[in-house]
């Protein structure tokens, strides 16, 4: 454990001097696609400007025999892509105890460390893993002379990885954020489940037997309601709250059934709720889904706006629409309205829809009632409640 006093010194001397703060840009999607999958990998520069991240994928769901193609790939899409002001590079690289992953982050440093913002790093099991790749980067940026340290990304995919995710939040101030490895989670965790993230319809509780039936009618095998629970609640929980304390950044993983457009906007808004900032879109049909969800609706903003309004100093406590607003209700109303300035910042059509223009039905929101809404999900369609009865 180093001491506290040099935990912001540079781990190799020429490598510049790691970030106090996790760079606020938006990354409400990190959108995968395979370096060496030639039709994906020709849709990128189209995708600059409409996605926040673009993440270049090493890991899984890239053949063995293609992970050299797919460094190579990316590289050349690195350095032959604008990125704009406003969308991101990151990578995936391959995990800590495969062939691949020195040369990944040898090459990847070495050729476009200037463009890379991010490596999101596999299967981390603690604080150790963060230890070995940030000494490693700083090697390689200071022979590199990059003048912008790399950030760290760490996907919790293990057990393991959960037990220690406070101490891998605070590993290094290289540490941006970690994601939901769901599938990879589930398997390491023994669970039965088959799926790459979303829910399971086994997951469940049942509604209590009914009383007074009639005589004869066996109130066991009656009908009662049933509510699919979110198998992913104690884990992204506990991954916001290692994230908030260390001042990083949490996000859900990959929603794999990429047809059932909306449990996946279901299982995003979850995590929205929950305080992730963004998500993975694996397909591009994932993309509006992520965008829609992650960037509060306009009648958040409006009401943020009124109670901060009606909060004057921020003290005490005033009735509005007959809700108490107080000290503590106005701290989440700035939650949102810091989101709102950051994202119409990048966004000229959510600036104008914050402004007060009327929301577009893509937006997923409704015209303002006489009620202002308290939370993201009071603009949720009313018909993807996400129960089952
Ligand atoms: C799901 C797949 C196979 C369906 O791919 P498809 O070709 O069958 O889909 P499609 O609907 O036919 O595609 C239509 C068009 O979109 C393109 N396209 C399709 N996807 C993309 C994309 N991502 N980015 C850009 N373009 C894309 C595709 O090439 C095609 O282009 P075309 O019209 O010219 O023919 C494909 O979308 C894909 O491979 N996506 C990425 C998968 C991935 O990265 N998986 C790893 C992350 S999840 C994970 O690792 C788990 C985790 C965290 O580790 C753990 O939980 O443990
Ligand atoms: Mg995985």
């Amino acid at each position: 454990m180093r001491s506290p006093k040099d935990f912001f010194a540079p781990l190799a001397v020429g490598a510049p001097a790691p970030v106090r703060e996790v760079p606020a840009r938006p990354s409400r999607m990190i959108h995968f696609f395979d370096p060496s999958n030639e039709k994906m990998a020709a849709k990128v520069p189209g995708m600059v400007g409409t996605v926040d991240v673009l993440l270049g994928n090493l890991e899984d769901a890239v053949k063995a025999d293609r992970k050299e193609a797919a460094r190579e790939g990316l590289v050349r899409i690195a350095k032959d892509t604008d990125f704009g002001e406003h969308t991101q590079l990151w990578t995936r690289v391959n995990a800590l105890d495969s062939p691949w992953v020195l040369d990944d982050l040898t090459t990847l440093v070495t050729e476009i460390g200037d463009t890379l913002d991010v490596v999101m790093v596999p299967k981390v099991q603690g604080p150790e893993d963060i230890h070995y790749v940030d000494r490693l980067l700083a090697q390689l940026e200071a022979r590199a002379g990059l003048t912008r340290p790399i950030l760290v990304h760490a996907i919790l995919e293990t057990a393991r990885g959960m037990a220690n995710v406070e101490a891998i939040a605070g590993a290094s101030p290289r540490m941006q954020g970690i994601s939901l490895g769901p599938a990879d989670l589930a398997a390491d965790r023994r669970m039965k489940t088959t799926r790459v993230g979303g829910g399971h319809p086994g997951y469940l509780v049942r509604q209590d037997p009914p009383t007074g039936l009639g005589e004869g009618v066996d109130p066991i095998t009656a009908d009662r309601a049933t509510y699919q629970q979110d198998l992913w609640h104690y884990t992204i929980a506990r991954m916001v709250d290692a994230c908030a304390m260390h001042g990083i950044l949490p996000y859900y993983g990959p929603f794999g059934d990429i047809k059932d457009v909306v449990a996946c906007e279901d299982q995003f808004r979850n995590a929205f709720l929950l305080g992730c900032v963004g998500t993975w879109t694996l397909h591009p049909v994932q993309v509006d889904i992520a965008k829609r969800v992650f960037s509060p609706s306009a009648e958040d903003v409006a009401h943020a706006r009124r109670v901060k309004e009606a909060m004057g100093d921020g003290t005490g406590a005033v009735m509005l629409d007959g809700k108490m607003e107080d000290d503590a209700s106005l701290k989440q109303c700035l939650v949102i309205l810091e989101l709102a300035d950051r994202l119409s910042a990048n966004d000229p059509e959510l600036a104008a829809l914050y402004a007060g223009g009327s929301p577009s039905e893509e937006s997923g929101t409704e015209a303002s009632g006489t009620e202002a809404s308290g939370t993201a999900a009071d603009s949720k369609p009313a018909d993807s409640k996400g129960e089952e009865s």
